[in-house]
């Protein structure tokens, strides 16, 4: 087993229990009084490079990355740099988030916010909306074909944004077959945990023009932006190195610069 179907089976339990705790109906109910979401798309289509920055305490791969007793304010400094998204890991058991994480985030700025998590069923996805996310992720790695292909459908019913997230060609391939129009190539192999910064540049070309392109992992310096920009990155997501900067407002800046 590797180390996203270990992180697959925590979630399926976790899952469970907040199924029990919660019915569908009655997060459809919460849903059904939100306003509309927000769509990222006009941002990340923009001229010059967007990012994606992340609400991220700990990993799998680096431990614990930083406290963020706070995430309302972490994400009001990333807001006030000039993030186009804001990204919260609610995954719990690995990553120390919640999705009252989430909830926090959405109050706190106006910028679209995505749930980071390991999403297989369509309860997280209402749970997702509920929470006030605008974008899910959906790993190709972790789903069927057909899993992907409805979780997809699922989000456009809700209003949601799928980010689908590659790591090979294979995935881009089947991230494309399931009509994703914003996929992102992630640096890290999600079972192994090993990043190269140049993953992107290898499978970027398999993404057609009209499709949105997201550069995922292992971006922590200006240098690494220049990187992945040069090679037609749309989008940067980013974690550890925002996180762990002194000045997180400073950083969204100069990396948004070192891409434009
Ligand atoms: O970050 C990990 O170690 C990790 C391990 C297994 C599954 C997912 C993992 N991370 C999720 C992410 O995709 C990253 O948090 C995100 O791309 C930002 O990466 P980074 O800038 O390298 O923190």
């Amino acid at each position: 087993m590797g180390v996203l179907d270990e992180i697959v089976a925590g979630v399926r339990v976790d899952l469970a229990e907040r199924q029990a705790r919660r019915s569908l109906d009655e997060l459809a109910a919460t849903v059904a009084g939100l306003p509309p979401t927000r769509d990222p798309m006009p941002a990340f289509r923009a001229q010059g490079l967007a990012i994606i920055t992340e609400v991220k305490r700990s990993s799998p791969s680096k431990g614990a990355l930083a406290d963020i007793p706070d995430p309302a304010t972490l994400a009001a400094q990333y807001a006030a740099g000039g993030a186009s998204a804001i990204s919260v890991l609610t995954e719990r058991r690995r990553f120390g988030g919640t999705l009252d994480d989430l909830v926090a985030v959405r109050a706190a700025v106006d910028v679209p916010v995505l749930r980071k998590d390991f999403i297989v069923t369509d309860y997280q996805l209402w749970e997702a909306r509920a929470a006030g996310a605008d974008l899910a992720l959906l790993i190709v790695a972790s789903l069927t074909d057909a899993e992907l292909a409805h979780l997809l459908g699922v989000c456009r019913t809700l209003g949601l944004t799928g980010l689908v997230e590659a790591h090979t060609a294979d995935e881009v391939r089947r991230a494309l077959d399931a009509g994703a129009d914003l996929v992102g190539v992630n640096n890290r192999d999600l079972q192994t945990l090993e990043v190269d910064l140049h993953q992107f540049e290898r499978l970027v070309g398999l993404i057609p023009s009209h499709v949105v392109k997201v550069a995922e992992s292992g971006i922590l310096t200006t240098a690494d932006v220049a990187v992945v920009a040069q090679a037609g990155a749309d989008v940067i997501l980013v974690g550890e190195a925002l996180v762990k900067h002194r000045d997180p407002r400073q950083a969204v800046h100069d990396f948004i610069a070192a891409g434009s």
